[in-house]
């Protein structure tokens, strides 16, 4: 017989069907009464004891569950984890437990069980660490309804990061070691000028304050030197840093650098204008603007005429720069 291979695309979307069939939750009619629902397809043997639910305790401590009942929340939950259609039903069945006193160590359970509790979510965010913080986070709003809180059973608060925030974490957190001793290596060299400066941004960052700094000095005076120092010390501490230059071939020379208008997302409304320099000579203004903020850059003609792409920068007058900076600083409500 013929065998019909589906195209990728047919392929993707049966995977995609597979997975949702796997993951719908079934329909419960009210949080009182999801336990039950879930109980028709585990052994009964496993539920037998079921104290009623007494809300004016104060948490499992209380009550403490006998040694039969603490196996059978055990054995419930790992046939739970066979049985059960989705990880939300799962994530119900433990805050059933949970609020029945049946588990006697809720952390030691969330820890064995915590990956199959929040695989949906992991599924969905792509991120282990984003996907398990989501399930605590619904598994407290369950508790919420039962007057309880992750506490009251020694769970962790869910630790919220946005996936962008947690990708970025990842990408330095591999060897901090190694940036540690980069930067510390890099300290030692810097100059006393540059150690000022390192010290000032440090000390703002370690406490948390806020700091604008510009940083100022003719070419190969050790800008970059100074900045990529900074980085590596703050990502080996699990700090974020997000080195921005608004050309492309700038933001390479910081590790990890990105172009401002894609990292912050901001929608370029491009007005070219044209701007006699110092020298006399005309250059052309490229001015980015959102919300007050205005990255200035400006084009060699050649770039302009549609020749290049090249990314030179280049000085602009003093005028041009009052003229563009005025309105920004008027805005700041700083008032710096
Ligand atoms: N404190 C230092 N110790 C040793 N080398 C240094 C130090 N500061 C800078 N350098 C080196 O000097 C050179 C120029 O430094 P860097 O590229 O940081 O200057 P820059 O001010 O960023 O230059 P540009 O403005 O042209 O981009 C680089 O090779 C850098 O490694």
């Amino acid at each position: 017989m013929r065998r019909v291979i589906p195209s990728r695309r047919a392929r993707s979307s049966l995977l995609r069907s597979f997975i949702s069939s796997q993951l719908s939750p079934i329909p419960i009619p009210c949080h009182c009464c999801y336990a039950t629902s879930t109980l028709p397809f585990l052994n009964p043997r496993l539920l037998e004891v079921q104290p009623p639910i007494n809300n004016s305790v104060a948490g499992p401590s209380h009550n403490p569950p006998s040694l039969a009942r603490e196996h059978k929340a055990e054995h419930a939950l790992a046939e739970a984890a066979h049985r059960l259609k989705s990880p939300h039903q799962l994530r119900l069945f433990f805050v059933y437990l949970l609020v029945n006193d049946y588990v006697k160590s809720p952390y030691t359970t969330w820890q064995t069980y915590q990956d199959i509790f929040s695989q949906d979510f992991i599924l969905e965010c792509d991120n282990i660490n984003v996907g398990v913080n989501k399930a605590l986070h619904t598994i407290s709003r369950l508790l919420e309804e039962h007057g309880k809180s992750l506490g009251m059973y020694g769970l962790p608060d869910p630790n919220f990061h946005s996936p962008e925030v947690e990708e970025e974490l990842k990408t330095w957190s591999s060897n901090p070691e190694l940036l540690a001793a980069r930067a510390g290596k890099a300290v030692a060299k810097l100059n006393a000028e540059q150690y000022k400066i390192y010290t000032q941004i440090m000390d703002a960052v370690l406490h948390n304050r806020p700091l604008c700094a510009f940083v100022d000095g003719k070419a190969g005076r050790g800008k970059t030197f100074l900045v990529t120092t900074i980085c590596n010390k703050l990502r080996s501490m699990n700090r974020i840093v997000l080195p921005t230059a608004t050309s492309g071939f700038a933001a390479q020379l910081y590790p990890g650098g990105r172009t401002t208008h894609s990292t912050f997302r901001v929608p370029i409304t491009n007005e070219v204008k044209k701007d006699k320099k110092d020298n006399g000579s005309e250059g052309f203004l490229d001015v980015f603007s959102e919300d007050g903020i205005k990255f200035v850059e400006v084009l060699p003609e050649e770039v302009v005429d549609g020749s290049g792409n090249a990314e030179e920068f280049q000085m602009v007058s003093e005028d041009t720069l009052e003229e563009l900076i005025s309105p920004i600083e008027a805005s700041d409500p700083r008032g710096s």
